[in-house]
């Protein structure tokens, strides 16, 4: 994998552009940052609330450790510092649902600090506009290799939910998300185009999964991100401006919300406008940013420690004598923290380095497919079965379910052995390419992962037709019932053949095999036209 550093120029030459995210992560945890009520998804308004979510005089905050558990293991994937020790603070601003008038969080003493990612940059395939035309890898077929500083993460936690009931022209309060648990990631602007963020985003998502720090839903639900985004003239260095884009919600958004504003900032500076600091948000519809608030408009936050929350403190195995409710033990999380996304994939393409290519991981990635494409590997003993089954998976598999949800359902009603067991089969011959995908839907219709393939076989008289004998008479029996192919056959032999095949496929359901019926209609047709 080769790691680059190229300054992005914009297509004019003439500005460059300077990116860094604020990304709000909502943490996977049971119960609140400060209190006991659940931060699952819940049924009724108001319904997860103590006295504490509601801000009643005299209720106090009661710090959820798991919080600090999970937000060490992204500051662990993400290479930060830990500080030791971090502080809460109140951050004040009034909104109707924030009751208490701040907010608890840790901007100013954060318990991580000063990392760096690396992430897999996305290369455009081509130069078409299409959104979809995107892969990981470069001419070499290597990752091309790009790293983002982080400045910071900090505890925090979220808001209430504003509805706005428009017909009695009132707005009601749904305190159940208030003070659910949110990680706030910092990065230093050192993002330079918005396939660049885009790489950035959907890396860190993978890394927040799997080390289980957020659900699975990722960036659609789990993760806010605010892009700030600044272009600068060749040659110049920034002078701190920047446009704040507020809580985008899809990788899609961040990339064109990205890309409309470096063409709007270059617009502005083409002009002899300069950029001044300001929040805009975008409008999904219209595919534009738009001003929301100048940046010097923004209330003071009146920051204050949190004298109801004592210091965080962190240790390792080197201060023993350190114990108590809210101290954590960073190498206890450190043993037991997953392989980071980034080494698992130089793992995969390593161990499988025979077949499988950087392209081939990064399609198995995007589909959601990887853990089910480990499993299968597992119950097939030779490279040569072990490819064809990527094989299958990148087609017939991936059209049948062609997102997370639909895979995840699809390795629970095909499960991997019986997936090896259908490539097996397919390599002896039993079954036909042609029928897989049939076979494929019918398994993962049935969601009885009990079932065995031989019942499915069964079932469906989906056995492959080998006896030369058998195959022979049907082939006869398709050129009689289809004399216009053979006198085809006489000027156009490949349109004929293929016509024979699509008849032959049609009537006896995906059990020929194609080279073996194209070798016998040859055969019958080279002897008639003798
Ligand atoms: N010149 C710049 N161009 C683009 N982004 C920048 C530039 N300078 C700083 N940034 C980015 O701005 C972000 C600053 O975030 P931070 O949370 O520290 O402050 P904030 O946005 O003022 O606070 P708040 O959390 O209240 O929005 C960082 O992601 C940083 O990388
Ligand atoms: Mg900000
Ligand atoms: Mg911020």
């Amino acid at each position: 994998m080769a790691a680059t550093a190229a300054a992005a120029v914009l297509s004019s030459g003439r500005f460059y552009a300077l990116i860094g995210f604020e990304i709000h992560v909502k943490l996977a945890t049971h119960s609140k940052m400060f209190s006991s009520s659940s931060s699952a998804p819940a049924q009724t308004t108001n319904s997860q609330v103590t006295p504490f979510d509601m801000a009643l005089p005299g209720s106090l905050p009661y710090f959820n450790r798991t919080c600090l558990e999970a937000g060490i293991r992204a500051a662990i994937g993400l290479n930060c510092q830990l500080n030791k020790i971090s502080h809460f603070e109140r951050k004040h601003y009034f909104y109707p649902d924030s009751p208490a008038g701040y907010q608890i969080t840790q901007q100013r003493y954060p318990f991580a600090s000063n990392g760096v990612f690396h992430y897999p940059l996305l290369i455009k395939k081509d130069k078409l506009k299409s959104s979809t035309k995107y892969k990981f890898v470069d001419n070499q077929n290597s990752f091309v290799i790009k790293q983002c500083r982080i400045e910071r993460i900090q505890l925090e936690h979220d808001t209430g939910r504003s509805i706005h009931d428009d017909h009695q022209n009132r707005t009601l309060i749904d305190l159940n998300r208030f003070g659910t648990g949110l990680i706030e990631i910092v990065t230093k602007p050192d993002i330079q185009s918005s396939l660049e963020g885009e790489s950035f985003l959907r890396e860190l998502n993978r890394l927040l999964i799997k080390y289980n720090i957020c659900e699975q839903s990722g960036l659609e639900t789990a993760v806010r991100v605010d892009a700030n985004v600044s272009l600068h003239r060749m040659n110049t260095k920034p002078d701190g401006n920047r446009i704040e884009i507020k809580n985008l919600g899809s990788f899609i958004d961040v990339r064109q919300a990205i890309d409309f504003e470096i063409k709007r900032q270059e617009q502005l500076l083409t002009n002899n406008y300069s950029i001044k600091n300001e929040t805009r948000t975008y409008d999904t519809n219209k595919y534009q940013t738009i001003h929301l608030r100048r940046k010097e408009d923004q209330i003071d936050y009146r920051f204050m420690i949190e004298p109801n929350l004592p210091p965080l403190y962190l240790y390792d195995d080197n201060d023993k004598h350190i114990y108590g409710k809210n101290f954590v033990n960073i190498d206890d999380i450190k043993r037991n923290i997953p392989i980071s996304p980034l080494d698992e994939r130089k793992q995969y393409l390593d161990k499988y380095k025979d077949f499988l290519t950087a392209e081939h991981l990064h399609e198995l990635l995007r589909l959601d497919m990887i853990d089910y494409f480990r499993d299968v590997m597992t119950h097939l003993d030779n490279n040569h079965l072990r490819h064809i089954a990527l094989e299958v998976l990148l087609s017939d598999v991936k059209s049948i379910s062609y997102d997370g949800r639909k895979i995840r359902k699809f390795a629970q009603a095909v499960s991997p052995i019986l997936f090896a067991d259908i490539i097996k089969h397919l390599e002896k011959r039993i079954i036909t390419r042609f029928s897989l995908y049939t076979l494929l839907t019918l398994c993962n219709k049935s969601r009885d992962s009990t079932r065995s393939l031989k019942s499915f076989l069964d079932e469906h008289n989906m056995y492959a037709i080998n006896d030369e004998n058998e195959l022979e008479k049907i082939c006869l029996k398709i050129l009689e019932e289809n004399p216009k192919q053979i006198d085809r056959y006489k000027t156009n032999p490949k349109k004929a053949l293929e016509q024979l095949h699509t008849s032959v496929c049609k009537k006896y359901h995906g059990r020929i095999h194609d080279d073996l019926v194209n070798d016998v209609f040859k055969r019958l047709l080279d002897k008639r036209i003798k």
